[in-house]
């Protein structure tokens, strides 16, 4: 099943191609994730399993990031990027965005005042049928060294014994980074001034057949204004919605994409390490968001920001997440769709 929310267009040798490729990634993702996918281990369905809350999952919902709503806009490559990566997506030029902004964790009636992190999804679309598909957040590290942990650390959170995530954490001292930025952080009051980081690390290829290791951010724009901890509280349980729809409809909301490129000894295979800040950054361009649309309708609803769906000239890394959510986000996809009576459109067609 297309889990694009597209029209189907005829089919050509080009887009078998991109067929052919993404079956690759799909199959090597596999393959890379067999190391850590055995009986005893985990699984997507595993570590879906357990995202649930405690008053069991939102059916028809993302698994996680259970809350956002859909945007449509472009990425303006402005050519920068052609030095690291041969993908035409890097070429000058508009390439349009379907994307979706989002909070992070698995109940969409969390109020936005409570989010601990926020989220955006972006699936950018070549001319030829290649697309570069990211799921990013404002985090600067992430929460977990590899999959595994995340799962362990999943269900420390969840356990009865009230002294599980102190076990946890003295097992894994590197999540006190992500821990103390989730507690201390000041909030902004919009979408549009939060960076989103991708976290993981990719491999880009140029031209010349030269691999460069990176991670990338959508840098904001817009100013930040933060919101006083006193003050969050009060604001309205859709903030951020509301402000969302209310600043795009008076001007488009722009981030400038930044490419970091690792150095030779920068730890690429795992999200929870920062790279030093001196990183060679390249700005390729910019995302424009010029459209919002409610999610139960919109052209994100049924679109998975799966991380390995990459263009020619973009690779995966050695970070061993981006397979493993590749799978997590495939098992989270089939049920939200099987589930899809539950979560009902507004709009008899699907679409406003
Ligand atoms: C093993 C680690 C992870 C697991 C198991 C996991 C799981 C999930 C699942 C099940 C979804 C819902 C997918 C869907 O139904 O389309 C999701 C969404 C998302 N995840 Fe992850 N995730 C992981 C790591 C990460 C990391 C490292 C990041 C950020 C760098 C991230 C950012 C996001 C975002 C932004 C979304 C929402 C995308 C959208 O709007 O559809 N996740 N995740």
């Amino acid at each position: 099943m297309d889990n694009s929310g597209q029209k189907s267009k005829p089919i050509t040798l080009e887009a078998l191609g991109v067929i052919g490729t993404t079956i690759g990634i799909a199959s090597l993702a596999f393959v890379f994730t067999a190391a850590w996918l055995t009986p005893h281990r985990l699984t997507p369905e595993k570590i879906v399993s357990a995202l649930k809350p405690p008053g069991g999952p939102a059916l028809g919902h993302r698994r996680n990031h259970a809350k956002g709503i859909c945007f449509m806009g472009t990425f303006d490559a402005n050519g920068a990027g052609s030095e690291l990566s041969r993908s035409t997506l890097f070429e000058s030029g508009s390439y349009p965005v379907v994307g979706r902004f989002n909070i992070g964790n698995a109940d969409p009636a969390t109020p936005d005042p409570m989010a601990q992190v926020r989220g955006l999804g972006v699936r950018i679309m070549a001319p030829t049928g290649q697309e570069w598909r990211s799921a990013m957040i404002d985090a600067p590290v992430f929460v977990a060294p590899t999959p595994q942990a995340f799962l362990e650390l999943l269900k420390a959170g969840a356990s009865k014994d009230p002294n599980a995530i102190k076990q946890y954490s003295e097992h894994h001292p590197e999540m006190q980074t992500f821990a103390s930025w989730a507690k201390s952080h000041d909030r902004t009051e919009s979408w549009t001034e939060d960076r989103f980081n991708s976290l993981d690390s990719f491999v880009f290829v140029s031209r010349e057949g030269l691999r460069s290791t990176v991670r990338w951010s959508l840098v904001p724009m817009s100013k930040a204004v933060t919101i006083p901890t006193d003050e969050l509280a009060k604001r309205d349980p859709d903030f951020l919605q509301e402000d969302i729809v209310q600043r795009v409809q008076s001007k488009p909301q722009d981030w400038r994409l930044m490419v970091t490129v690792a150095g030779a000894n920068d730890p690429t295979a795992d999200p929870t390490r920062a790279w030093p800040v001196d990183r060679p950054t390249v700005d390729v361009g910019i995302l424009h968001v010029n459209q919002i649309q409610p999610e139960a309708d919109g052209p994100c609803r049924d679109v998975s920001f799966d991380p390995t769906v990459l263009p020619k000239g973009i690779e995966t890394s050695d970070d061993p997440f981006p397979a493993a959510r590749s799978a997590a986000y495939r098992v989270s996809f089939n049920k939200r769709l099987e589930e899809a009576s539950q979560y009902p459109r507004t709009q008899p067609e699907g679409r406003p």
